[in-house]
């Protein structure tokens, strides 16, 4: 997959620290050729979100993104939340990372959560959608060997009341 042309991953109001998050990013935005991607993510997180967690939510309001995670580098994403403060990302409500790459192309690169004081490895397969509030905190381990590429995206809502 050509993923050009990119940009580094930075931290919301804080630049670039590779550090923390080792990776490259193609902004998705929502156009006539990327539009089923957006209205499968919808369908998706609102049935998901009907399901398991009854958020008042809108629109996506910003691109998606399909993230590169290189092994010669370690790439790898620190814990954080995706809510964040700044205008961008305070009213993220629910996040979205499929995994696009096949499980055995790489190693390390896990998705991990810790919404309630215990850490849960989301699953790796192909195709597997992880839908996971925007404020609980999670990571993506150092990819060790390969390549790991991720699509995420966030649904945002009004503030939580
Ligand atoms: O790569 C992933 O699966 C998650 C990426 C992530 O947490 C983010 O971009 O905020
Ligand atoms: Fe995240």
């Amino acid at each position: 997959m050509d993923l050009s042309p990119t940009e580094s991953g930075n931290l919301s109001g804080f630049g670039t620290v590779r550090s923390i998050r080792a990776c490259d990013i193609l902004w998705l935005d929502d156009q006539p050729e990327t539009s089923w991607i957006f209205e499968r993510l919808a369908r998706l997180l609102s049935s998901i979100n009907q399901q398991s967690f009854g958020f008042r939510l809108d629109s996506f309001q910003e691109g998606a993104q399909l993230i590169r995670y290189d092994g010669s580098e370690l790439g790898t994403y620190d814990w954080h939340a995706d809510r964040g403060r700044a205008p961008a990302t305070r009213t993220r409500k629910l996040s979205v990372s499929v995994q696009i790459t096949p499980e055995a192309e790489y190693q390390g690169g896990r998705l991990e959560l810790n919404g309630e004081g215990t850490m849960i490895e989301a699953p790796a397969s192909l195709g597997t959608a992880i839908v996971f509030p925007s404020f609980v905190l999670h990571r993506v381990t150092p990819v060790t060997a390969g390549r790991r590429i991720a699509l995420v995206a966030w649904l945002h809502g009004p503030a939580f009341s």
